[in-house]
């Protein structure tokens, strides 16, 4: 084995990418593509930053195969990370300090900057067992994902580059695992962003009258608290997982007359408005939820408007709930389950991603494509104060893909399958 191989050198190459501070809403991705692009070329694999849009690089990096007409394997994460509010962490989140026990604590640590480096120590451990792939391997490192991706995957995904990479699957986050076992996601939560405003007739603080802002406001308020526990409570009487209901949380209210002190107190404001997050499962009836915002929470009759921030459909343009399959007609769902096997871990049952990943656009092309970040025996803290990793659990993840990858990389795939949609 080479120096380059033992632990504490692997550890340290994670570090370094963990402390070149890439959080929103300004990320250095000049230093952060840089640093792949170095380890790239350690790796002696092709390596190219392509700015799709200026300032925001996504960096492409390729293994060949040995039969570049199968469809490639795309193994993808994202390089910016969420801010961190440095003083309320135990350790500085981009100092990715490791503690006694072996945690490193940084932002990105589980979200998902081990991912990205955990790829390239696979393909490192790889090459030197002399591996070479059948298909073409490529990693995509992206900007932007944690502002919607729109600049970031959502162009790589549209561009000729991607084209020409003709991807069969792509491997794109997961989530921590508390237990022993792994998780892996077949779909994801799609973001609605919502903002509801309420108009009323202003008039003196003191005056108890009918049809206010605030009145009307509140009584959304409470229609949507209403819906939101029911939501909750089918998750709570284990009824359904977190990514299978409706997810409604109030993120912003804004309303009130602004003074030099606070606000003026005596005057009842003619307009008040609130935001909420709101996550929408493959599986759950948009119209349903459309009609039920349209007439409950926010209607024309209450004096209401509302409108979306973002609204991604969590169908295709047939009407079919945008799902990765899972049983025999995608051949890397069991794939994945018989390298994770191989390599001595145990993998969950498909979930559905609670939040949103840059999967959704590869998906939104009909591409499979699974979420599965290789974190067991740890608590779930992306976008958390303190987020960690310890050592074991990462090494143990670049074990992971290394079978994972050596798995993808020599599937044959069924007789005739020659990747090309050409052919069909
Ligand atoms: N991944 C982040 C989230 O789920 C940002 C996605 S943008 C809707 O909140
Ligand atoms: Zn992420
Ligand atoms: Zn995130």
């Amino acid at each position: 084995a080479d120096v380059h191989d033992d632990d504490d050198s692997i550890v340290a190459r994670f570090q370094r990418y963990l402390r070149i501070n890439t959080a929103q809403p300004s990320p250095d991705y000049a230093q952060s593509t840089d640093f792949l692009l170095s380890e790239a070329k350690s790796l002696a694999l092709e390596g190219r930053a392509v700015e799709f849009v200026p300032g925001k690089p996504v960096v492409l990096l390729r293994w060949p195969g040995s039969d570049p007409s199968l469809p490639s394997v795309l193994l993808n994460s994202h390089t910016d990370v969420q801010p961190a509010e440095d003083g309320k962490w135990s350790h500085p989140p981009f100092a990715a300090r490791a503690d006694a026990e072996g945690r490193i604590y940084a932002r990105g640590s589980q979200d998902m900057k081990c991912v990205g480096m955990q790829y390239l120590e696979a393909i490192r451990r790889l090459k030197r067992s002399g591996f070479a792939p059948l298909r073409d391997v490529y990693l995509s490192f992206v900007p932007d994902e944690e502002i919607g991706g729109h600049d970031g995957a959502a162009k790589l995904a549209e561009s000729d580059e991607f084209r020409a990479m003709n991807v069969g699957i792509v491997l794109d986050e997961g989530l921590a695992s508390p237990m022993e076992y792994y998780r892996a996601f077949y779909g994801e939560r799609c973001p609605w962003w919502l903002v509801i405003k309420a108009t009323g007739a202003p008039g003196h603080g003191a005056k108890l009258y009918d049809n206010t802002a605030m009145e009307n406001l509140l009584k959304s308020i409470e229609s949507v608290r209403r819906f939101r526990a029911s939501q909750f409570n089918l998750v709570k009487a284990g009824l359904k997982a977190e990514g299978e209901v409706i997810s409604v949380n109030m993120v912003f209210l804004k309303a009130g007359t602004p003074s030099p002190t606070g606000f003026v107190m005596n005057l009842q404001p003619s307009e008040a408005e609130a935001g909420f997050d709101v996550r929408v499962p493959p599986t759950a009836d948009p119209k349903a939820l459309m009609t039920r915002i349209a007439e409950e929470w926010a209607p024309i009759s209450r004096n209401m408007t509302f409108e979306f921030k973002q609204k991604v459909s969590p169908h295709d343009a047939l009407g079919n709930p945008i799902l990765t399959a899972t049983d025999s007609s995608n051949p890397w769902w069991a794939l994945l389950e018989e390298a994770v096997k191989k390599a001595n871990g145990k993998l969950g049952s498909p979930e559905i991603f609670p939040a949103s990943t840059d999967a959704r656009y590869f998906r939104d092309l009909g591409l499979p494509a699974i979420g599965f970040s290789p974190m067991a025996n740890t608590p779930v803290l992306l976008h958390d104060h303190n987020e960690f990793l310890s050592k074991t659990e990462y090494l143990r993840g670049i074990e992971i893909y290394e079978s994972i990858i050596k798995a993808y990389a020599s599937h044959a795939g069924p007789p005739g399958d020659g990747g090309s949609k050409d052919e069909l």
